[in-house]
């Protein structure tokens, strides 16, 4: 604003200049109008943008004539910038320091030559101080901090650039929030560990030092309160940016209840189009490689060892493979077949397979708390699975309570509080790295004090090594069977379906450390490779409880044999 008032200064100068020559010429009415044109002039230059800020200043500098020297160095940066703008301002601090200054000598030989305004000259002095005031903010690259130095010296523009300022301060806290809880979670693990644990002793003697430990070290620690644990994620999770809508800026800018006229969104494609989407690639693989092989032939011993080696490689295992093949040749030995038939007789043969696995969770309630362990490789989804789960639950009228156990990474701790607080129910957690076991201890007794209908305790997925994580579950195990021989009563493993072969040993493992007796397969709506859960089936026998879709709390859905044969056998 300042330069703008000098510019408007100097703009003034110039037109009395060019109108006093046209006065010379014709001394007649337009005397008049030279009285006038100050105040006309001063607004058609300045741009019809700012007319107001302008004439006050001008006042202002007749009375300060004192600081020449300076005069005209502040002119000439007006003059470049243009029309005075708030918004140009800023503009400047971005740019090097020195330049805006030294330009300015060149350019104050011309304002000089307009003779008439010379005495307000004196007026950009004034202004001069400005200039320093904004130099130390133009240092930061990017800060928009240093128009705000500017602001309050021009009363009139701090309305206009408040709200400019608003929104930035507001996402930018938003923001940091999201990537503290997901970003540091791996470099946090170091940096907190030092942090109070609970004591390893408790490891080793789980009996005794157990119960000493939720008294002294990890009681402080457990966080029971929703309220007070959830506060933080919540406002991560439930405030992303204002949308378009309208806002309301009290304590914090809140999203008018109205202006969500919710966008004609695309309708929300069934969890059975998401699953059959999921396993497309699969589904597709397999259905041209299956048409590849009885494209024109018979069905013979090559093209079903062809059509055996085609299922294999689609991760349905050998034992599948067999059965498809089987009753193929049953039925069409030395015949035609078409693809489709093929795929039909795959469908109902993967069916079978699956069928038996495929099986509602059953909770035994006569257990106060009924206590679920999950347990899986890390990213497999297990905390993802435990809140869509809690939802079911606490939808379902059952109370429940989480049990933060993976105290390997921090943002699995977050992530599970922001589950606990969209499904309010109260998660206990402790501080990262500490001994699961004696978290898991603690929660139980919680979860029984509370009258909890069900305990869901997250594990780690990852330790330094194998033989930790294994010693930590057995130890989790261990530890919930002091307060209840029979539990954990369920043992959960997620398998991520875009796993291969590989899914197969990790069930073989966490089977033999944790006794799982379920599993959930996720990620069934990204790429997976659906094979894999008929191998699992196949082998481990294992009840398949659900089967994941997507990452929000409804997408958790039960498992159907048919659904999935049909999916992967492309024929639904
Ligand atoms: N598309 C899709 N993503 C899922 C599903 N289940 C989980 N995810 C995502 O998979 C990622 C890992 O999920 P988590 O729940 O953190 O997995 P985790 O096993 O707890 O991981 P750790 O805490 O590292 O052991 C997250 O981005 C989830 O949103 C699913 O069914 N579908």
């Amino acid at each position: 604003m300042a330069f703008d008032f000098i510019k408007k200064v100097f703009s003034f100068g110039r037109k009395e200049a060019v109108e006093e020559k046209p006065d010379e010429a014709a001394p007649l009415p337009p005397l008049n109008f030279d009285a006038l044109k100050p105040a006309e002039e001063g607004k058609s230059e300045s741009a019809p943008s700012e007319p107001a800020p302008e004439i006050q200043p001008q006042p202002v500098p007749e009375t300060q004539p004192a600081p020449p020297p300076e005069q005209p160095v502040t002119p000439e940066p007006q003059p470049q910038e243009s029309p005075a703008k708030p918004q140009e301002i800023p503009p400047e601090p971005v740019g090097p320091e020195p330049e805006p200054a030294k330009p300015e000598p060149p350019e104050v030989p011309p304002a000089p030559a307009h003779r008439p305004e010379k005495p307000e000259i004196p007026a950009p002095a004034p202004e001069l101080p400005k200039p320093p005031a904004e130099v130390p903010a133009p240092s930061p690259q990017e800060e928009p901090a240093a128009p705000p130095v500017e602001i309050p010296a021009e009363p009139e523009q701090v309305p206009a650039e408040v709200p400019g300022e608003a929104p930035p301060s507001t996402s930018l806290l938003r923001e940091g929030d999201a990537e503290d809880a997901d970003t540091p979670a791996e470099a946090l693990a170091p940096d907190t560990s030092h942090e109070e644990e609970s004591e390893p002793a408790a490891i080793d003697e789980i009996g005794q030092d157990i119960p000493a430990a939720p008294a002294g070290a990890i009681q402080p620690q457990v966080e029971l309160e929703p309220a007070a644990i959830t506060q933080p994620p919540v406002e991560i999770v439930s405030d992303p940016k204002p949308a378009a809508g309208k806002v309301t800026v009290t304590k914090k800018v809140e999203e008018k209840a109205e202006a969500q006229p919710a966008p004609a969104e695309a309708p929300r494609k069934s969890w059975f189009q998401r699953m059959r989407e999921g396993l497309a690639r699969s589904s597709r693989e397999l259905s041209g490689n299956i048409a590849g092989v009885f494209t024109k032939r018979k069905l013979d011993e090559e093209t079903l060892q062809d059509l055996e080696d085609v299922l294999i490689r689609a991760d349905l295992g050998v034992e599948t493979a067999l059965r498809v093949t089987d009753a193929l040749a049953a039925s069409r030995y030395g015949k035609d077949v078409s693809d489709a038939e093929v795929r039909a007789v795959m469908a109902t043969e993967v069916e079978k397979v699956l069928g038996p696995v495929a099986k509602p969770l059953e909770l035994d309630l006569s257990h106060k708390p009924h206590v679920i362990l999950v347990v899986g490789v890390n990213g497999t989804g297990k905390t993802t699975t435990i809140g869509k789960l809690a939802a079911k639950l606490t939808e379902g009228g059952l109370s429940v309570m989480l049990a933060a156990g993976d105290t390997f990474r921090a943002a699995a701790i977050e992530q599970l509080k922001i589950w606990g607080e969209r499904t309010k129910s109260p998660v206990i957690a402790t501080k990262l790295g500490a001994d699961a076991a004696g978290l898991a201890y603690d929660a139980f007794e919680q979860a029984k004090a509370a009258g909890s209908d069900v305990l869901i305790v997250d594990t780690a997925g990852r330790l330094q090594n194998k033989a930790e994580l294994m010693a930590e579950l057995e130890k989790i195990v261990r530890v919930l069977g002091k307060l209840d021989p029979e539990a954990p009563h369920t043992v959960l493993q997620t398998v991520d379906a875009t796993t291969g072969q590989n899914a197969l040993n990790q069930v073989e493992i966490f089977r033999n450390v944790a006794g799982v007796n379920g599993l959930v397969m996720t990620k069934l709506d990204g790429t997976a490779r659906g094979g894999i859960l008929v191998a699992i089936a196949a082998r481990h026998k294992l009840p398949v409880y659900f089967i994941g879709v997507g990452e929000g709390v409804e997408d958790l859905e039960p498992f159907s044999a048919g659904d999935f044969a049909k999916a992967i056998a492309g024929t639904g």
